[in-house]
């Protein structure tokens, strides 16, 4: 079980440009953890509800638009929609000071793209975060550019690490596989359990207990492949009596094209958007 940071060594004002899904979490993250709220400043023109209760609790600075952000942030997480981007990047490049390092969590966009708003040599990172982060237990990888010091890499690996684990890549152009694997995939893991109870009640179970089952089965499989580090085909195989019932549903689900081929079809999909969505 990885540990994630109680307490934050980043001193320096994060602004944080949309508080939405992704960017609720993490802000939550940070509060939780305990960074100071007077160090918080979120940019949303329409911030959730929620946003602006946690602001009454906590405290920070929520602007409808970066020109009320009246400080130099360390760090500027930048956490909109990647078709919003283009309207919100121009409006932030005022706020990268000296030692400003943006951070966006955009599927898809590249560094380039978003360097192309903010100006040469701006330290900027890319990471994909996914929705598990909520409860901190999220997976993020992140691509640093040239232009981001070891010390800006840390407090981002701080931020991100809020929300669970961190993963360092170097290769930027690995990040659209990231999110079609872990950006994407508790989407799939979501969808698995719903197939699963659909496939009981037509197995003839009432709904209720169907989607109990399915629900708790896969809650009890994420456990234990939490719990040890054995692999998961091993896992399947341990499940799997010779001659038994899982054997005679896995020749279902392997048999060619299976899930496998399936899955491969389903990552390459999120691949190409996420190309698509580069910028
Ligand atoms: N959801 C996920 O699983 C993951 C998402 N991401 C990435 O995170 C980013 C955010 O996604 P998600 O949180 O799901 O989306 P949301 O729509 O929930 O959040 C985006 C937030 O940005 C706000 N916003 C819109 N325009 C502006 C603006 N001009 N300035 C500041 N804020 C603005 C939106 O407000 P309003 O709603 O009023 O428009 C909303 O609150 C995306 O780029 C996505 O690719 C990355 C990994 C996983
Ligand atoms: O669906 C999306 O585009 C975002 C990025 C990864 C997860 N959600």
């Amino acid at each position: 079980m990885p540990e994630y940071p109680d307490s934050f060594s980043v001193t320096e004002p994060i602004v944080l440009v949309g508080a939405g899904r992704m960017g609720g979490a993490m802000l939550r993250a940070w509060l939780r953890g305990g960074l100071d709220p007077e160090q918080i400043f979120v940019v949303d023109p329409g911030a959730p509800a929620e946003t602006v209760a946690l602001r009454d609790e906590h405290g920070f600075s929520i602007a409808v638009d970066p020109e009320g952000v009246t400080t130099v942030p360390g760090v500027i997480v930048i956490a909109v929609k990647p078709q919003q981007m283009d309207n919100v990047l121009p409006g932030i490049a005022h706020l990268m000071g000296g030692q400003t390092v943006a951070m966006s969590i955009a599927a898809g966009r590249t560094v380039e793209s978003i360097a192309r708003h903010l100006g040469p040599n701006r330290p900027i990172v890319r990471a994909m975060p996914n929705t598990p982060a909520a409860i901190g237990r999220g997976m993020t990888v992140a691509y640093a550019n040239a232009d981001v010091t070891p010390e800006q890499a840390r407090m981002c690996s701080e931020l991100l690490g809020a929300v669970g684990e961190v993963g360092w890549i170097e290769d930027e152009s690995l990040m659209d596989a990231v999110t079609g694997v872990s950006g994407s995939g508790p989407a799939y893991v979501f969808l698995l359990t719903e197939c699963l109870a659909d496939a009981g009640v037509e197995a003839g179970l009432p709904r209720d207990l169907a989607e109990q089952l399915a629900r708790v089965t896969v809650q009890g499989a994420g456990a234990l492949m939490e719990a040890s580090d054995t692999p998961a085909a091993k896992l399947r195989e341990n499940v799997t009596s010779p001659g038994g019932t899982t054997e005679a549903a896995l020749a279902e689900l392997m048999s060619e094209p299976g899930l496998r081929d399936l899955m491969k079809r389903a990552v390459a999909a999120a691949v190409r958007r996420s190309k698509e969505l580069s910028g």
